[in-house]
Order: structure tokens, then sequence, then C-alpha cells
């Protein structure tokens, strides 16, 4: 039988944990999930057709505090899959020293297949679902995977609506009229600039010598592919579901994302003399692009994408990873073999959370930032963390991804120990 997602998932805790001086009690209460909610969302389409589709929504541990995560609409998502975001989520925010556990939800759906009205309304029922499942010292939801600013607010003020109060706290990466933050829209891409630029000299490299590939130009495949560009790297390569793109000398990103931007679709990008003519490029799949002779891969689109099947192909020189779990287990250790070093997904794609809990602490104070203060407090806490990171996997002599999993580790264990034995039901 084939490994599940959050088999693998838990595999990174398996190769954490001996090298962490943490209790077994500690070890069993990470190992599975405090909540796991599914729910049937009907919903009228425009035709008076009635649709009821799956949604999921998963608390993994608070122990920390609030659970907190995005939500994703894709028609592949099920309940193994949000188990293991959120999962994920519980690492990230203890790697990166938010005041939150991990949380993740999603609606087995294709988005693009709705109307507007259909998606507003789904968004909502969704909301009306998992209403007393959340709330802003509870569970907080965010954008994910074809998720958004406006599917946030649409679903903010369903909550809001469904508590008779205005809520902002209880969900982040809401339009910035309706209590969003600045930054909050790049700073994915931007926490893992932050990452990259910190290890940069670590790793002996120049912006200019150093080629770049992006899988994904979504919401952080873009923003980190513009910033790498704009800052002298060399994008390379860029790719969406449909196929990518390949240019020796480097691609022009800011002309790809407006064009994409006017054409609302990527595939034009690369079917259009008007970006031909930008800069001569190649069409490629997402498997070339995966297997490009590059310094630095980023997979920024779905899990499962580095996988045992190609990793002996992967050429890239160091994987960060922005998606959520796109390198398997088994993939992990052939690269590892190859000296391929890996920066995993719960230090790299850690802004958007970050800016979450700033977006969600200005609401609580009701004292907005400027973007200038929003940037610079996510600059200090990835350069911080990164650093702290990295040391660990040199002193302990062990991969990055476990470094990462081992410096959570012990927040986790630290807020399981100050809780005591009350945190246990059965003694
Ligand atoms: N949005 C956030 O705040 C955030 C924060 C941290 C991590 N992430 C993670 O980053 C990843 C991307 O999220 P997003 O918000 O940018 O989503 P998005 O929906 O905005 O973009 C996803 C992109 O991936 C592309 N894609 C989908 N399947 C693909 C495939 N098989 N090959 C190549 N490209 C493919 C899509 O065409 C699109 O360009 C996810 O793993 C998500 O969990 C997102
Ligand atoms: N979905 C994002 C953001 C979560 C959030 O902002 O709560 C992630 O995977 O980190």
């Amino acid at each position: 039988m084939s490994e599940s997602l959050f088999d693998q998932a838990s595999e990174r805790l398996a190769a954490a944990i001996v090298h962490v001086d943490i209790s077994e009690d500690a070890i069993e209460r990470l190992k599975s999930p405090k909540a796991c909610l599914q729910v049937s969302i009907p919903v009228r389409m425009d035709d008076g057709t009635l649709k009821v589709f799956q949604g999921y929504r998963v608390r993994y541990n608070d122990l920390r505090g609030p659970t907190k995560g995005g939500v994703r609409f894709h028609p592949s998502v099920n309940m193994d899959e949000v188990k293991s975001l959120a999962f994920w989520m519980t690492f990230k925010c203890a790697a990166v020293n938010l005041p939150f556990g991990g949380a993740k939800g999603g609606v087995a759906v294709d988005p693009k297949q709705l109307s507007k009205a259909e998606l507003e309304r789904l968004s909502r029922g969704y909301i009306n679902a998992i209403a007393d499942f959340m709330g802003a010292d509870v569970d907080i939801p965010a954008p994910d995977v074809q998720t958004n600013q406006t599917i946030m607010g649409w679903m903010v003020d369903e909550y809001s609506n469904i508590q008779r109060k205005l809520c902002p706290a209880a969900i982040t990466g809401k339009p910035i009229a309706m209590g969003g933050s600045l930054g909050r829209e790049t700073a994915t891409g931007l926490g893992a600039f932050f990452a990259i630029e910190t290890l940069l000299p670590l790793l002996k490299m120049q912006r200019e010598q150093t080629t770049v590939a992006v899988q994904g130009f979504g919401n952080v495949g873009a923003a980190i592919a513009d910033l790498l560009s704009k800052s002298g790297y060399k994008v390379v390569a860029v790719s969406d579901s449909k196929g990518g793109i390949y240019a020796k000398q480097g691609l022009d990103i800011p002309s790809i994302i407006s064009y994409k931007n006017s054409t609302k679709s990527f595939q034009a990008v690369y079917c259009q003399d008007s970006v031909c003519s930008i800069v001569e490029h190649q069409t490629i799949t997402n498997d070339e692009l995966l297997e490009l002779d590059v310094d630095i891969l980023i997979p920024a689109a779905l899990e499962n994408q580095i996988t045992k099947d190609n990793a002996a192909n992967i050429r890239a020189k160091y994987i960060f990873e922005i998606a959520n779990g796109p390198v398997t287990p088994a993939a992990d250790a052939i690269l590892a073999k190859r000296n391929i070093i890996v920066f995993p997904d719960i230090l790299i794609n850690a802004g958007g959370v970050t800016v979450s809990y700033f977006e969600w602490v200005q609401n609580r104070s009701g004292l907005y930032w400027t973007v200038e203060e929003v940037n610079e407090r996510l600059k200090q806490s990835m350069v911080a963390e990164t650093m702290r990171i990295w040391q660990i996997a040199n002193q302990k002599q062990i991969s990055v991804r476990t470094a990462a999993y081992v410096h959570a580790l012990m927040r986790l264990n630290e807020v399981i120990e100050a809780k005591g034995t009350r945190a246990y039901y059965a003694r």
C-alpha cells in the first residue's frame, strides 16, 4: 500500500525526535490531530440546481495558541491532505515562534468552474459550516491555493454576521478595507526572499551568478520570481499547471506578471508574440522545469512534486520549498546523497503566516502598521529563524529540514512541559 501524505508528514517528526530531548508524552501528543471536521456545503448554483461540496477543517495542535492556517479550494482536497497541511502549520508556527498552533482547511472544488456569485455562496457556506470550530481565540483561517483576499473578505463578513458583531481577527488575509494587513499578499514571497538573502553568503553565492527556476506562478510563485529578478538573480524558468517557459539569459518577470494579469491566463504568456519579443524563450513542461540545471529550484505549487521517481534527475544545487510538502521523504534521501540541500517549507514559506499573525495583532490592538513596519518585522523574524535553523543543522550535522523540526519541537516541548500533566485527561 502506498504511503499517505500524512504518513509522509509524520516521517519528518520521527526523523527529528531522535535529536531533541523531548518526553514520550510530548511526542504522543504531536502524533495525531486535535480535531478533524468534515462538512457538506450545499450551494445553490446559478442555474437553480443544488450542489453539495465537501469541506474540511483540521485543528492539528493548539498548545502554543489558537490554531492557524489557510483554506484551499482545489478538486484534490481531502482529509489526508488537510491533516498533513495542518501538521505542517503546527511546526511552521513553532519554527518561527508565532503564538499559534496549526490548522488547515479546504473544499474539494475547482473554483475556476464557478461563477463569482457561486464562489461567494460556497465561501460563505464553508464558514457557516465550520463557524463553531473557529474564532479569533480558537482557529483562524487564511488564504491558500486558489483562495485570496476577496474570498477571505466574504468569509470574515459571514463569520461576523453569524456572531452578530465585527470579528476581523477571526480571519487573516482580508482586504485592507476590512482590516487586512498591508504587506500580507506578498508576505510569503518576501519571507522566502529574506531567507534566501540570509543564506546566500553562507552558501558562497552571488545574486547575479545565481540562476533560479520557479514552479507555480500564483500568489507566492509570482511574488518570489518578481522579487528575485528585481534584485538581480537570473530567473530562467517559470511555470503554472499547464506548462512553463525557459530562457537561458533570464526572463523578464515584471512583464510576464503584467501580461498574465491583463490576459488572466498564464498560458497566453508563452503563446503570444508580444511576450516572445520581450525575450526569446522556449516552452517547457513542468517535469522539464524541475530537472533544469539551475542553482536554485523553487517549487511553489503543490505537494509531491519531487519524488523518488524524479529526485535522481534533479540538477539544482539548492531547493527552496515555498509550496507545502513539495519534496517527499523518499526524495529527500536521494537528494541528500547527491548533496542537494533542501530548505524546508516550514521555514521558507513562513512569511505568509507571520504577516497573518501581524494582521491578527493589528486587528486586536486596533493600531495599524505601515507596510515598512510590517516588512521590517517580517525581515527580523525570517533572518533570525533562518540563521538559528542553519546553525542547528551545522551543529548537529543534520539536514536543514530536520533542524527546522528540531527547532520547532524544542518550542513545542517547552509549552508541553510548562503545562504539565493537567494537559492530559488520562494519567
Ligand atoms: N498563499 C499563501 O499565503 C501561502 C503561504 C505559504 C505557503 N503557501 C503554499 O504555496 C503553494 C502555492 O500557493 P499559492 O497561494 O501561490 O496558490 P495559487 O493558487 O495562488 O497558485 C498556485 C500556482 O501553482 C500552479 N500549479 C498548480 N498545479 C501545478 C502543477 N502541477 N505544476 C505546476 N504548477 C502548478 C497554478 O497554476 C498556480 O500558478 C501551496 O503549496 C500553498 O500551500 C501559500
Ligand atoms: N496558507 C498559508 C498561510 C496560512 C496563514 O496565513 O494562516 C500557509 O500555508 O502558510
